[in-house]
């Protein structure tokens, strides 16, 4: 199942700098591997703003939210997601 993926990231300012680097290396460690294997099929930037969208394939719901729960920043992630589904007048092989 795909599923389109908002995550806006608010990391506190008091936060100490080593644990701020400590925790985006890992993140971004822990979505390179997921992009490797084909989970995290997308990564957007917003543009201005310290967010992302993303698509991500995935079995259900529940490998989801193991997948998110998981990420180093989710504790400082407002996370919304939007299930998909293939849109009838698709003309790409690779969207579903
Ligand atoms: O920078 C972000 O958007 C947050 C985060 C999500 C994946 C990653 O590598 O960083």
């Amino acid at each position: 199942m795909l599923y389109h993926v908002f995550m806006d990231v608010k990391i506190p300012r008091d936060l100490p700098a080593e644990e701020r680097a400590d925790i985006l290396a890992r993140e971004k460690a822990y979505s390179q591997d997921l992009q490797r294997q084909g989970t995290w099929r997308h990564i957007w930037r917003v543009a201005g703003q310290y967010a992302n969208v993303s698509i991500l394939d995935v079995r259900d719901n529940a490998e989801l939210h193991q997948i998110l729960s998981a990420l180093p920043l989710f504790p400082f992630m407002q996370i919304t997601v939007t299930p998909l589904l293939r849109h009838p007048s698709a003309i790409r092989g690779d969207d579903s």
